[in-house]
């Protein structure tokens, strides 16, 4: 839980003053990068870098493929800021940290903010590298009692209660497909579904994917709700792109080692079972792969918004 000690807005902010031109001191657009897709930033015009070591509150980024970046500069016209390296609990960090620069990009002025992340596949229907616009959560943390928003409220303009039947904003969402249909883009690069938030640092046994889908997830991933929460108390409007960087393995049923011993003692050959097994480089091979499209897809999308 959280205390007034772990915001310290006022140096934050006086540091980021101190750094920025006119020009980007109040950006509009915020964008949190996931797992390998840093380089959503890299054609940011007129760009400032702070390392987030210069920032008063924010920690540090220790998940290979996550920098700790704050990135600031121009997408057309509008001014942006971007998490080149998000935080996860996993990591040792506490969720107030977790969701520390969400809250420093509302006090700053971002309005609207699209958070990407790397996520597994739980819905058979979907294939590596599709882009999934995420229209509702099941968060397990939250509903056991792991939530960035319990604790003392931290400005009386908050409501103590937020619904979440309208997190991901719909408007956000229309935009991403007008964005995807100007660019052309075939139907199956982009899907719609739920999104499972887990604590990680594992992934799912088999039996937890099958679970997780049969409560109605499409992906699961290890970051996100924590700041779309955030986000979503300091009044902002909210997209999230989950890009599938992996299928989560749920056969329906194991092979029992049993039978397969008593066959083989009874001089019976069976075939071997491949064990598939999902790891962080593949994560990231895939954010390689479609991280420009991720990225043009959300340049257009913000061009749309103010437009
Ligand atoms: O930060 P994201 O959610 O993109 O990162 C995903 C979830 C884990 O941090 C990691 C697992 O490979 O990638
Ligand atoms: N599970 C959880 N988080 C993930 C996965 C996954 O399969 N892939 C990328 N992030």
């Amino acid at each position: 839980m959280h205390d007034s000690s772990d915001f310290p807005f006022d140096e934050t902010l006086s540091v980021l003053k101190s750094q920025l031109p006119a020009n980007l001191q109040s950006p509009r657009v915020g964008i949190i990068c996931g797992s390998g897709l840093s380089g959503l930033a890299s054609s940011l015009k007129d760009s400032v870098l702070i390392s987030y070591e210069k920032l008063p509150g924010f920690v540090q980024s220790t998940v290979p493929g996550h920098k700790s970046i704050l990135a600031f500069g121009l997408i057309g016209d509008v001014p942006v800021v971007a998490m080149l390296g998000r935080f996860h609990p996993y990591e040792g960090h506490k969720l107030s940290s977790v969701v520390y620069p969400v809250r420093v990009m509302a006090r700053m002025g971002v309005k609207y903010l699209i958070v990407t992340n790397a996520a597994g596949a739980l819905n058979p229907n979907l294939a590596v590298g599709t882009i999934v616009v995420i229209q509702d959560h099941i968060a397990l943390p939250n509903l056991t009692g792991m939530n960035p928003l319990l604790g003392p409220q931290i400005s009386d303009t908050y409501s103590r209660f937020i619904p979440l039947s309208d997190a991901y904003s719909r408007h956000l969402r229309r935009l991403l497909f007008l964005s995807a249909h100007n660019l052309l883009l075939p139907s199956n690069a982009l899907a719609e579904g739920v999104y499972a938030w887990v604590s990680g640092p594992t992934y799912e046994t088999a039996a937890e994917g099958r679970f997780l889908r049969a409560a109605g997830a499409d992906v699961v991933g290890m970051s996100t709700v924590p700041e779309v929460l955030t986000a979503r108390e300091e009044g902002m409007e909210v997209m999230v792109l989950s890009l599938v960087t992996n299928m989560v393995v749920i056969p329906d049923g194991y092979r029992s080692v049993r039978e397969e011993v008593e066959a083989e003692l009874a001089g019976k050959l069976t075939n071997p079972v491949l064990d598939e097994v999902v790891s962080h480089e593949e994560v990231l091979a895939l954010g390689k792969e479609k991280g420009d499209l991720m990225k043009t897809l959300v340049e257009k999308t913000i061009q749309l918004i103010t437009a």
